[in-house]
């Protein structure tokens, strides 16, 4: 479907791959096939985690049993998001920061580095919702430095208390290294955070070049979480 593009497209936020929420996905890692910084490397964003120009994705509903929540940079666990939002009937609660990663790939390469050699994930938006009416709650997040993202960790740190007695199923996208100890991260920092009880599904693991050819993957895997 997506062709090699130039080196100026491919810096741009390329074309819409899905949607969310009614919000349009931009994913331009899936540009990269094929091109020199395939594998996820080098992949920019606009500057305000893929949301410029929109809203943060916000669904809740009275009766969902269920609930999405991601952060993405550059598109591609959004798009893996939408895909599980697609087949599920699901509250959907995108992670925002304080202050967002710059556009720039290797600006937000320094600052996470940084970030996870002090140990000082990024301040998240508080503005989470009430979990209580969850049994299920999907997390979407991406492999930095082979480990849990800075993002994902800030969130956890702000909220993981609030994941007691869920049934938890991790999803994640990577740019060819795999997912490194993500997981065990995950598991800790909601433990650290004092969320107790839980069950973790098996995680479902994308290179974020290939959301696009993931639905088989997705599908299979729901049936195992559910
Ligand atoms: C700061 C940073 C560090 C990364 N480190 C890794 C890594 O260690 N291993 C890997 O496979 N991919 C790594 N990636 C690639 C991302 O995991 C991959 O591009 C992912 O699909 C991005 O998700 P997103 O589009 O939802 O932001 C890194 C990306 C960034 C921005």
């Amino acid at each position: 479907m997506f062709n090699y593009f130039n080196k100026q497209e491919a810096s741009s936020l390329g074309p819409v791959v899905g949607k969310i929420a009614n919000q349009e996905i931009r994913a331009n890692q899936l540009l990269r096939r094929g091109s020199k910084w395939a594998g996820g490397y080098g992949t920019p964003s606009d500057g305000d985690d893929t949301n410029k120009g929109s809203q943060p994705v916000r669904v809740h509903t009275k009766n969902a049993k269920s609930l999405i929540i991601y952060w993405s940079r550059s598109g591609s666990t959004e798009l893996l998001a939408s895909k599980l939002a697609d087949k599920l009937d699901a509250d959907i609660y995108e992670v925002r920061l304080q202050n967002p990663y710059p556009a720039n790939y290797q600006k937000t390469l320094a600052r996470a580095n940084r970030e996870r050699e002090t140990g000082n994930p990024p301040a998240v938006v508080k503005d989470m919702w009430s979990l209580s009416q969850y049994d299920t709650v999907y997390f979407g997040f991406q492999t930095w430095a082979m480990t849990l993202s800075q993002p994902m960790q800030g969130f956890l740190k702000a909220y993981g208390q609030e994941f007691t007695d869920k049934k938890l199923a991790p999803f994640e996208t990577e740019g060819g290294y795999g997912q490194g100890d993500s997981i065990s991260v995950f598991k800790q920092l909601i433990k650290e955070a004092g969320g107790k009880n839980n069950t973790y599904t098996k995680p479902l693991v994308v290179d974020g070049n290939k959301v696009d050819q993931a639905d088989h993957r997705v599908s299979a895997w729901l049936k195992q979480v559910n």
